[in-house]
């Protein structure tokens, strides 16, 4: 289906790594922070990369990266070339490289490009298998990942990825624009630069819409505009970031998930689905046909708040036969914004036909929803009907026991406050900002699972790194402390996080052998980055020469391939053989 063949990928990243490059500033190469970060871009087509032939707009293959490549807001060409990207990052044909962002990071970008490359119109549920079978095949070697999409069916593909996504760990942003690239007029440039600059710089382990300098949640998205730059909307919940003169992240709404576990992409679906329509007069023929065998859900899209007739024993018998037939059905509300309630006579009435309540869902991410749920063969129709009533990526309103402390609930920032005679809430916010990574860290250290909680509750954000970018995972995982680790990974803390010697917890782990912690990371989805795997055939080699068979247990726990050989070609097992190390040879053959 695509272009570019994993070999070519593969090979760009196990060869290099992640490169650390002086950026001309006059800091040492440790202490310079020119980093160079990863993206894939998957391109699937739409308007984006579409070209006008005989009067219809139609996707162009193998045309975006050629144009990107003369652009230099999207491509720096002298940098690429001074610091021989191509010789790292392959494929060069298909690589580019941002300008130095203002974080001072280098977002290299390699393409994907489908073929044929398709009009959003034309994309069914097997297409989002495709992009999620990418993204799982690709996703230890990139830092994040965009995908250029037509805007007619973004808001159904960005919901589908959200749930067939679990565990995700690393940004997915969807977008595309609404006039093509190479016109003059054109969205798609200022769309794909804020796309990248979100997916390789911030740990959004979401995936997300971007468009018109807005970030959105994906499963919250719906396509509102097809004439304007502001295609979409995000009507339930507020967008995760602005792109203004700043980027800005509006952290507190991030999602992140409560049980950590491996990444993998879900990609069974159920197709038997549909979406059915409420209007003044519908027959109960139109509403028999459309619930009939073999559809197996169906979301009912409803006045106001969720409201259906109740003079209509006809329509509710059809639908009372069909949910107790086990066909589950989803009240949606045909509103753009609100919530589906049980407020009026006319809604209960539904609910007592057996129809689930889908509360703010866009019709979007229930239909989705429904045909990643109803493909779990595993599950009885009651857990099914259960996992639709409940928030699984964020896609409807939170329970209240998600909710969060007000700062002024805070006696602690307070009293600090009062101390230093502050009252108002951004001076506050600045306080609680400034002092509360530190604090979480201290906790963390001292393995103080009821102060990280505290501090939680304050508001802060537990990824928030102090001054080494290290974040209470770091430290946890350094310390052993494995009770902070479970807690932190239970409440969604970034396992790919990295302090400014490039480390990450697992990395820590490994170093001070905490297997308990690397069995835990490692459950939760971590694996080394690039950067820590680089010559680690010869650190291998070294333990293999000392015999310190514990050393190299903890390297394999980490899902390291054992057989990586050192700077001067032999393996590991060789250098334990010609060291006499009996024990360690047959660990490292077996
Ligand atoms: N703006 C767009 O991308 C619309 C196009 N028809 C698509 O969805 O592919």
């Amino acid at each position: 289906m695509n272009s570019l063949s994993q070999k070519s990928l593969c090979r760009s990243v196990v060869g290099m790594g992640r490169r650390r490059v002086s950026c001309g500033c006059s800091e040492s190469p440790e202490k310079c922070t020119d980093v160079e970060t990863r993206v894939l871009v998957i391109n699937t087509g739409g308007t984006i990369g579409m070209v006008m032939h005989d009067g219809v707009l139609s996707p162009e293959p193998n045309a975006l990266v050629k144009t990107l490549r003369t652009l230099p807001i999207l491509h720096d060409e002298k940098y690429a070339e001074e610091t021989k990207l191509y010789e790292c990052y392959k494929p060069e044909d298909k690589t580019l490289v941002l300008p130095k962002s203002e974080q001072g990071k280098r977002v290299v970008y390699t393409f994907l490009e489908y073929c044929p490359l398709l009009d959003s119109s034309n994309m069914t549920p097997s297409d989002w298998t495709t992009i999620g079978k990418d993204i799982e095949k690709y996703y230890e070697e990139y830092d994040g990942f965009v995908v250029l999409h037509g805007t007619d069916t973004m808001a159904y593909t960005a919901s589908a990825l959200s749930f067939m996504c679990e565990n995700l760990g690393k940004p997915v942003v969807l977008t595309g624009s609404q006039v093509p690239i190479f016109e003059m007029r054109s969205d798609g440039r200022d769309n794909l630069l804020g796309a990248l600059l979100i997916a390789g710089q911030f740990s959004i382990p979401e995936v997300c819409l971007y468009f018109y300098h807005k970030l959105y949640r994906g499963n919250r998205v719906t396509k509102v505009d097809s004439g304007s730059f502001q295609a979409f909307a995000s009507p339930n919940l507020p967008p995760l970031a602005t792109s203004e003169v700043n980027i800005n992240i509006n952290w507190e709404s991030v999602w992140r998930p409560s049980t950590p576990g491996k990444f993998t992409v879900y990609t069974e679906m159920n197709h038997n689905v549909g979406l059915l329509r409420l209007f003044p007069g519908i027959t109960t023929e139109t509403v028999k046909a459309f619930l009939r065998t073999p559809m197996e859900g169906v979301i009912l899209e409803t006045y106001g708040s969720g409201n259906a007739p109740d003079n209509r024993p006809d329509l509710l018998d059809e639908i009372r036969k069909a949910t107790e037939r086990g066909l589950i059905m989803v009240n949606c509300t045909q509103c753009l914004r609100g919530t589906v309630t049980i407020s009026y006579a006319t809604g209960q009435a539904l609910s007592k036909a057996g129809v689930v309540a889908g509360l703010d869902m866009t019709p979007e991410a229930a239909l989705s929803k429904l045909t990643y749920v109803l493909a779990k063969q595993d599950l009885s129709l009651e857990e099914k009907k259960k996992m639709m009533s409940r928030n699984l990526r964020g896609e409807m309103e939170a329970d209240l026991e998600g909710a969060k402390f007000s700062l002024s609930d805070n006696r602690f920032i307070q009293i600090i406050a009062k101390t230093l005679s502050i009252g108002c809430k951004e001076e506050l916010e600045a306080i609680r900002d400034a002092l509360m990574p530190s604090l979480a860290c201290a906790a963390a250290k001292n393995g103080d699972i009821a102060a990280v909680e505290a501090i939680k509750n304050m508001g802060t954000d537990l990824n928030k790194a102090d001054y080494d970018g290290r974040t209470p995972l770091h430290i946890a995982a350094c310390e052993g402390n494995l009770n902070v680790v479970n807690y932190l990974l239970s409440k969604g803390t970034n396992v790919f996080a990295k302090d400014r010697f490039g480390d990450t917890p697992l990395r820590n782990a490994v170093h001070l052998r905490h297997i308990d912690v690397v069995e835990v990371l490692r459950k939760s989805g971590a694996h080394l980055s690039r950067d820590e795997l680089q010559d680690i055939g010869t650190e291998l080699c070294r333990l293999a020469a000392k015999g310190d068979l514990g050393g190299l247990k903890v390297w394999k726990l980490a899902g390291v391939d054992m057989t990586m050989s050192g700077y001067d070609g032999k393996t590991p097992a060789e250098v334990a053989k010609a060291f006499g190390h009996k024990e360690v040879e047959d660990f490292l053959q077996a």
